[in-house]
């Protein structure tokens, strides 16, 4: 029988969630993936493979359960469910977790309808636990395929972010912890965007040179943002930051890239979005990180190109015509 506080719990069976839990279960230390659809989840159990993360088997100590009875049993719970479900999540889990269980937000998004961060969304609905994120580059197939990965835990204070980073490690799967609860979430919400913007400008065949310099230029206005809401510059040149923003913005295995490449090869975002498409958090972020960009007043000049493009306000050429003609400047200005 596992203990209940090194136990450990993941909500949300999609593609993360599932990775998650192939590389944190053991046969000695079972971990249970909760999903919403019963049927799903029974299939899952007899099967052990996800059509969501389809390369991967499923190793016997990973318990996919539909019952959300059993989640007071886990000290640790992990919310990896979509940024836009993490709050309806918490309200519906509340009366269920057990009331020293640490959470680890593991979305990368901005709250929708306050433009904080998601953590700040939790916190409201779920006083007195400790809440965490763990963010950073790492694929769910890869992880799930025990290749070698490093991501960032971060808490408020730094013995928590290292109690629960110290938990959630493992061999090939290294979290590294930091109290920039901010500087964390905004640079993963972020990367979503500029790995949008990557994608747009390799499909509307602008060049790899272009690219790298949307990365270089991405990267900065990034950490403008971090900064003037409190992050740590060192965070956004960290793994949560520059390292998930280089391999989102170079790898199609990245559905925001993906969203991009088809984008700027010219399809209609709205056709691109809703019921039954892969999840693209970066479109709903660009829209977020603008407004609040603009109540700032920190220019993100390619987050605002990104926003007006997902929301059909522009299209790629306008954006991409008024990007070029921005006034040159100090690069570090
Ligand atoms: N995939 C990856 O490589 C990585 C993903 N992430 C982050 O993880 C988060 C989840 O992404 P990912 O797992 O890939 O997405 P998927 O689309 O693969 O899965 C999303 C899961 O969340 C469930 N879900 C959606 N809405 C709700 C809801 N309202 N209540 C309960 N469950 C819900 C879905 O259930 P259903 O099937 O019933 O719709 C599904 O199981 C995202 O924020 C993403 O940025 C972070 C790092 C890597
Ligand atoms: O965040 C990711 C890897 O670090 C996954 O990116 P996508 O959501 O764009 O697929």
């Amino acid at each position: 029988m596992t203990d209940r506080t090194n136990s450990i719990g993941i909500i949300g069976a999609g593609a993360f969630g599932t990775a998650l839990g192939c590389v944190l279960a053991d046969r000695n230390a079972p971990v249970t993936l909760y999903g919403r659809d019963p049927g799903l989840m029974a299939e899952m159990a007899a099967r052990r493979t996800n059509p969501r993360l389809p390369s991967v088997t499923l190793p016997d100590g990973l318990v996919p359960s539909a019952d959300d009875s059993t989640i007071h049993t886990h000290g640790t719970v992990l919310f990896a469910v979509p940024s836009a479900a993490q709050a309806e999540t918490a309200t519906r889990l509340a009366p269920h977790l057990a009331s020293a269980a640490a959470i680890v937000m593991c979305a990368k998004g901005l709250d929708r309808e306050t433009g904080h961060t998601i953590t700040d969304a939790l916190a409201d609905r779920l006083p007195g636990h400790v809440i965490s994120v763990l963010s950073g580059p790492g694929f769910a197939a890869d992880i799930a395929s025990g290749l070698p990965t490093a991501m960032t835990l971060a808490a408020s204070g730094q013995t928590d972010a290292d109690r629960i980073a110290a938990t959630l490690s493992r061999k090939a799967f290294r979290l590294y912890a930091s109290d920039d609860m901010t500087g964390v979430q905004l640079g993963g919400a972020l990367k979503n965007v500029l790995a949008i913007a990557a994608g747009i400008v390799i499909g509307a065949g602008l060049g790899e040179s272009a690219r790298a310099a949307l990365i270089a230029r991405g990267l900065a206005e990034l950490t403008r943002f971090v900064v003037a809401n409190g992050g740590r510059p060192e965070t956004a040149a960290g793994l949560s930051g520059l390292g998930d923003l280089v391999l989102t913005a170079t790898s199609a295995q990245s559905r925001n890239y993906r969203f991009g490449l088809a984008v700027g090869g010219g399809q209609s975002p709205s056709e691109l979005s809703g019921e039954g498409q892969p999840l693209v958090e970066g479109a709903n972020a660009a829209v977020t990180a603008a407004k609040a960009a603009a109540a700032l007043h920190v220019p993100m000049p390619v987050t605002e190109a990104v926003a007006a493009v997902v929301t059909g306000k522009e299209d790629v050429a306008t954006v991409v015509d008024r990007l070029l003609s921005r006034p040159l400047r100090s690069e570090t200005a």
